[in-house]
């Protein structure tokens, strides 16, 4: 039996020696990219032949490593290669170990720059003064729908929509409390206490409640006080030491919130990509309709509309739409001019490649860089 596993092991070296040579092969041709693209002044980051190359491997992929794991390790060679080129900078609504982190994390990986940022506006002005390269923003979630300060930036500010991804929300109770029946105080943001509604009346409705204003300031209450316990996700909870008291408390499974990764440039095409656009219609009868036709008679499926009241201008709105396609296809660009006759305001947001909401991110999953080294225990205090 030792022998045999010795034998194994051996073969494993010989394997890592070769991949350790193949990723360092890989890593220069990557460098001699970034020179060329910094030569002619082109954007670092491209997801368009990141997914490319990633759908290709996943096709020819034999087994028996998972799609999940092939992604994962694809994620994070592109981030190695990306900070090779040039550290990538990510700005994100902070503070860490938030979902937003978790998102901007499986957008980029780990070998980027992260910019946590106070609010929503200040990623957007952080991207838009050029502090960072790229933004990641909650667009929507699938229980609460659109996260209405997210689609007002988008309308006023001028940055791309270059990505979108889809990350499962699970939420779990931590705290320092023996069992659940020893807390007395619950801290949480409201809207996750709203998402775990009906379980904290279940078992926890003896717990007085304190709203927070994140996360952070939940597990950090929680942290000092031997009767409470917050709700945040597993991330949070192991980084700020909290043990966990009951997992996946959350009242709907398949909870899942959608972000979008901004920047200043336009992507190409990956032959699987959705557009997003906003506009305006004038107030008369069928507009609406006479807006959304193009779509129909060009055969462009939609996949979401939603509007939000026109913040520059009183009792207007303007209507939110993604469909199927990039920007330069020909029935897009058809659809796209026909549209144009029949709004007051258009805005195209951007193409990027499409994600499957029905196969979201699930945090718990996904590992983390510096997590195992946490011990949860050492960190009370
Ligand atoms: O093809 C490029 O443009 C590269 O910079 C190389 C590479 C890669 O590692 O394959 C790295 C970063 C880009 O986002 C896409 C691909």
């Amino acid at each position: 039996m030792q022998e045999e596993l010795e034998k194994l092991r051996q073969a494993i070296d010989g394997i890592d020696t070769n991949l350790l040579n193949l990723l360092n092969a890989r890593m220069e041709l990557a460098l001699q990219v970034g020179r060329l693209k910094a030569d002619k002044g082109l954007p670092l980051f491209h997801p368009e032949r990141e997914e490319i190359i990633f759908d290709r491997l996943n096709r020819l992929n034999p087994g028996p490593l998972s799609e999940y794991s092939l992604r994962s390790i694809y994620r994070e060679i592109f981030s190695a290669s990306r900070i090779l080129q040039v550290p990538l900078r990510v700005a994100f609504l902070g503070p860490e170990w938030t979902y937003s982190h978790l998102a901007a994390l499986s957008f980029y990986g780990h070998a980027a720059q992260y910019v946590a940022c106070p609010t929503i506006e200040d990623v957007f002005d952080a991207l838009t003064k050029g502090k960072v390269d790229t933004a990641v923003i909650p667009i929507e979630n699938s229980l609460q729908g659109g996260i209405g300060l997210s689609m007002d930036l988008l309308y006023e500010k001028e940055v791309n929509v270059v990505g979108e991804c889809y990350l499962e929300i699970a939420h779990y109770l931590c705290g320092r409390a023996k069992s659940i029946d020893d807390v007395q105080r619950l801290y949480a943001h409201p809207q996750t206490l709203e998402q775990s509604r009906q379980w904290l009346m279940e078992k926890l409705k003896h717990a007085e409640q304190h709203e927070c204003a994140s996360t952070y300031g939940a597990a950090l209450l929680a942290r000092k006080d031997p009767a409470g316990a917050a709700i945040c996700n597993l991330y949070a909870a192991r980084h700020y030491g909290l043990p966990i008291l009951a997992e996946r408390i959350e009242d709907h499974a398949g909870n899942t919130t959608r972000f979008l990764a901004l920047a200043d440039h336009h992507n190409p095409k990956t032959g699987k990509d959705k557009t997003s656009v906003l506009f305006a219609v004038a107030d008369q009868p069928g507009a609406l309709f006479s807006a959304l036709k193009p779509f129909s008679r060009k055969a462009v499926n939609m996949s979401r509309i939603e509007s939000r009241p026109n913040r520059m201008m009183r009792w207007q709105y303007l209507f939110y739409v993604d469909f199927e396609g990039h920007a330069d296809d020909e029935e897009v660009k058809e659809a796209l001019a026909e549209l144009k006759n029949h709004v007051s305001f258009l805005k195209i947001l951007g193409s990027y490649p499409q994600k499957d909401p029905m196969h979201p991110i699930r945090p718990e999953n996904e590992r983390i860089r510096g997590l195992d080294s946490i011990n949860a225990d050492a960190k009370i205090g």
